[in-house]
């Protein structure tokens, strides 16, 4: 087993020459070809780009849910290519949070329960002090006993966005989290999401179809068929 390295970097994000081929032999499908990223600490970054160019995938490699093939993947100043899978999981606590379009609570537990728990058998202090906070930083307070079946899908997406905060991680990583929204719901979900990375001081990447959304963030990403295409601040 690898002993976690800790490098000394100023960026959130170092990601160099990064590949990423799923499926065996003839079957192989390649799906990053060579990435190169970096992204510095307390910044918003928007991953554009068509369907299937690799975005999601990107973000998996980058949030230590799927080990790249090759390259480097630097996060936090951990080296993630020389991590297992356990090592990874705990990487990852307290320091990447992640938000997906799909909600993705648990049915049978209320909103408290779906925000503490993680953090509670991750080992962090206080969970349900933390969970009960964060719910109420979202607008959730007096929400805290429903549960997901009992909530809107705003509200649903509230939670999911106080459990991927409620431990201060450093990297909040948000794929499509207005997909399953209205456009009101969706532009208040994206305030909070802001006003939330700020206050947290974290770093945001986001992926998005929205040019709208794009243009506040402070740099805009676009991807094409595994590369990415063109960095914009
Ligand atoms: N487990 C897998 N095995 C094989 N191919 C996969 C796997 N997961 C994703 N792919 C392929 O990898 C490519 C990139 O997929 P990915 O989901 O990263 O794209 P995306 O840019 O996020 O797309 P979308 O905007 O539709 O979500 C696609 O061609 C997809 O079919």
């Amino acid at each position: 087993m690898h002993a976690p390295v800790n490098l000394a970097s100023d960026m959130a994000i170092r990601a160099s020459n990064v590949t990423l081929s799923l499926g065996s032999n003839d079957a192989a499908v390649s799906i990053l070809r060579g990435v190169d990223l970096e992204i510095p600490y307390d910044s918003s970054v928007a991953l554009l780009g068509p369907s299937g160019s690799g975005k999601s995938s990107l973000m998996a490699v980058l949030a230590g849910l799927e080990q790249a093939s090759g390259g480097t993947v630097q996060v936090d100043g951990l080296d993630f290519r020389q991590l297992n899978e356990d090592e990874l999981a705990r990487a990852r606590r307290g320091r990447i949070g992640i938000v997906l379009q799909a909600f993705h609570l648990l049915p049978t537990m209320s909103a408290l329960e779906n925000v503490a728990t993680p953090m509670e058998l991750a080992g962090i202090e206080d969970p349900f002090g933390r969970a009960e906070a964060e719910l109420q930083a979202v607008g959730l307070g007096h929400r805290l006993t429903h549960y997901p079946s009992q909530l809107s899908g705003g509200e649903q997406q509230r939670v999911a966005i106080a459990r991927a905060m409620a431990a201060a991680p450093k990297i909040i990583f948000a794929d499509e989290p207005t997909g399953n929204l209205d456009g009101t719901t969706g532009a208040s979900i994206i305030d909070l999401l802001f006003e939330r990375r700020a206050a947290l001081g974290a770093t945001l990447l986001i992926i998005t179809h929205d040019p709208e959304l794009a243009r506040k963030c402070d740099r805009v990403i676009a991807m094409q068929d595994g590369h990415i295409v063109e960095s914009a601040a």
